[in-house]
């Protein structure tokens, strides 16, 4: 029986481990973490991450091939393939910082690796890593290993959360890098055979190892790019009055543009586009590519642009202050269907507000009070480390409240701001909350959720991003 071992049991190692012992009943899988909070998690009817049809998949292979332990060592000894998806953060210190990943937990996890083989192994990079990682690792390995073959791959991760466990089942591709030797192939052939139990060989692609890493770091820099652009062009629509849907839809039935991933927002958030495009300019820069480097740097200058002008508008169409103003946040996370808020552009808006001294009350269906106020008070790149070695928060922030529901989040609010795209907040009754605010009442969606002309008849002034502005917005004009 092949046995694989998964080193990190978070939004990637749990639902790919998961969906992979499911779909291959005669492999036998560990997943392994040093949080022994989260592996707790994982074993118990709570599990730690929200994922639509993940406690589905769990539920019908835990304890059958599948199975969740803070036994690191005793898993990683007795496995033919270790898969490595812990974090990859942006490095806060030293050579590279703001920019570079920080890669210990990599390297104490390869050393760990070679410290307890006993055996032959492959070991697959599952995280997301700079270009050429793999050469780091294969050297840690073979300095320590007694002899032992280790063969490295590199199998980066597309899955989106929120949509994790289809992106899973129906891949537009995996990727398998590998080197270039009858070796390599061995190894590559053996992590294929795993994935063609149900993704078809024709989906699989093989590449070399700096092709893999590369191409994983340039797919979320291409993605990211899109929204950007699309929140570029969001900025001109309000000033010129054209509307960003309709742009983005004509762009979009381009074929060779395609429609997906155009919706402008009050920018993109997540754990990883900001951090692999840092990760992407800081490899440029070394390379000696200043202007490639600059290039992608932009991005990241457009969503923060994107996030600053949204709570800019926010100001300056409340009569340019909103000290001791209600503000009610709709949704947290950094999209729907997920309670991820690692770089949610909600953690920005809603600091922006604060640094004007508003009172929030912030409403998401899957994010907890401790989470939110843990963010409103981290350090930038705090949150992508294991979370027993994150800092505690001393202090909760006292302008804030955490709500459970929209409704008591926008009583007596002056303004209301949807930052996360849920379903719910299409079909709130908006004629009760509008009855309840305060007046002028105030609606300013970041994700184009609500029917803007329906609710300016029942009597809000409303802000949807890249839509044509309201006559009261046009006399208040926002810089960013
Ligand atoms: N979240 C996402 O949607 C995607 C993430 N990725 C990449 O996958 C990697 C992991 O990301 P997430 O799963 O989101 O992070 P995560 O923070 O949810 O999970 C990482 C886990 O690794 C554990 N860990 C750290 N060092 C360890 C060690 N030495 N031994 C055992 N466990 C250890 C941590 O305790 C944590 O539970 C990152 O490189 C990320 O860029 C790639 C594709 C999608
Ligand atoms: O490497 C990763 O971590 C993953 O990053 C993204 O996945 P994810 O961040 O989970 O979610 P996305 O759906 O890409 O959304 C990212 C952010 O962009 C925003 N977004 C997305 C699409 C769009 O059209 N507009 C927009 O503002 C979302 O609201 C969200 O804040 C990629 O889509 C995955 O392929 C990749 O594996």
């Amino acid at each position: 029986m092949v046995k694989i071992c998964c080193l990190g049991a978070g939004y990637v190692g749990g639902p790919t481990m998961a969906v992979i012992a499911l779909k291959c009943p005669e492999v036998e899988v560990a997943v392994v973490d040093i949080s022994v909070s989260r592996i707790n998690a994982w074993n118990s009817d709570q599990l730690p991450i929200y994922e639509p049809g993940l406690e589905e998949v769990v539920k019908q292979c835990r304890g059958k091939n599948l199975f969740f332990s803070s036994d690191v060592e005793k898993h990683v000894m007795e496995a033919d393939i270790v898969f490595v998806s812990v974090n990859t953060p942006t490095k806060t210190q030293g050579l590279g910082a703001g920019k570079a990943a920080d890669l210990t937990y990599w390297e104490s996890a390869a050393r760990m690796i070679a410290d307890v083989s006993k055996s032959d192994k492959i070991v697959v990079e599952k995280s997301t890593v700079p270009v050429k990682t793999a050469e780091a690792i294969e050297k840690i390995l073979t300095h320590n290993s007694k002899g032992i073959n280790f063969q490295i791959l590199s199998n980066p991760e597309f899955l989106a959360e929120g949509t994790a466990i289809q992106d899973l089942f129906n891949p537009d591709r995996v990727l398998i890098g590998g080197r270039e030797t009858p070796e390599g192939a061995k190894a590559m052939q053996a992590l294929k055979d795993v994935y063609a139990h149900w993704v078809p060989v024709e989906r699989i692609i093989c590449s070399n190892l700096w092709s893999a890493e590369l191409s994983k770091l340039a797919a979320n820099a291409f993605l990211a790019q899109r929204i950007s652009s699309v929140n570029a062009i969001s900025a001109l629509c309000e000033a010129t009055g054209a509307d960003v849907t309709q742009v983005s839809h004509s762009v979009g039935t381009d074929s060779r543009i395609g429609p997906k991933f155009l919706n402008a927002s009050v920018g993109f958030g997540g754990s990883c586009f900001q951090k692999d495009i840092l990760n992407l300019v800081y490899i440029c820069e070394c390379n000696g590519l200043p202007e490639v480097a600059n290039y992608w740097k932009q991005v990241i200058k457009i969503n923060d642009y994107q996030k600053n002008r949204f709570v800019n508008r926010v100001v300056s169409s409340m009569f340019n202050t909103v000290s001791g103003k209600k503000i009610a946040i709709l949704g947290f996370a950094f999209k729907k269907d997920t309670g991820d808020t690692r770089e949610t552009p909600a953690i920005d808006v809603c600091e922006g507000l604060l640094g004007d001294k508003a009172r929030l009350s912030i409403y998401d269906p899957q994010v907890s009070e401790e989470q939110i106020q843990r963010d409103l008070s981290m350090k930038k790149f705090d949150w992508d480390h294991p979370i027993h070695l994150q800092p505690m928060s001393p202090t909760a922030v006292k302008q804030v409240s955490v709500v459970w529901d929209a409704y008591e989040a926008t009583k007596d609010a002056h303004g209301l701001c949807i930052l996360t795209e849920w379903d719910e907040f299409k079909n709130l009754d908006y004629e009760r909350i509008f009855d309840n605010m305060q007046k002028p009442a105030f609606v300013f969606d970041g994700r184009n959720v609500v029917d803007a002309e329906k609710l300016r008849k029942i009597g809000f002034i409303v802000y949807s991003i890249g839509k044509p502005l309201d006559a009261w917005l046009k006399d208040m004009p926002a810089v960013a």
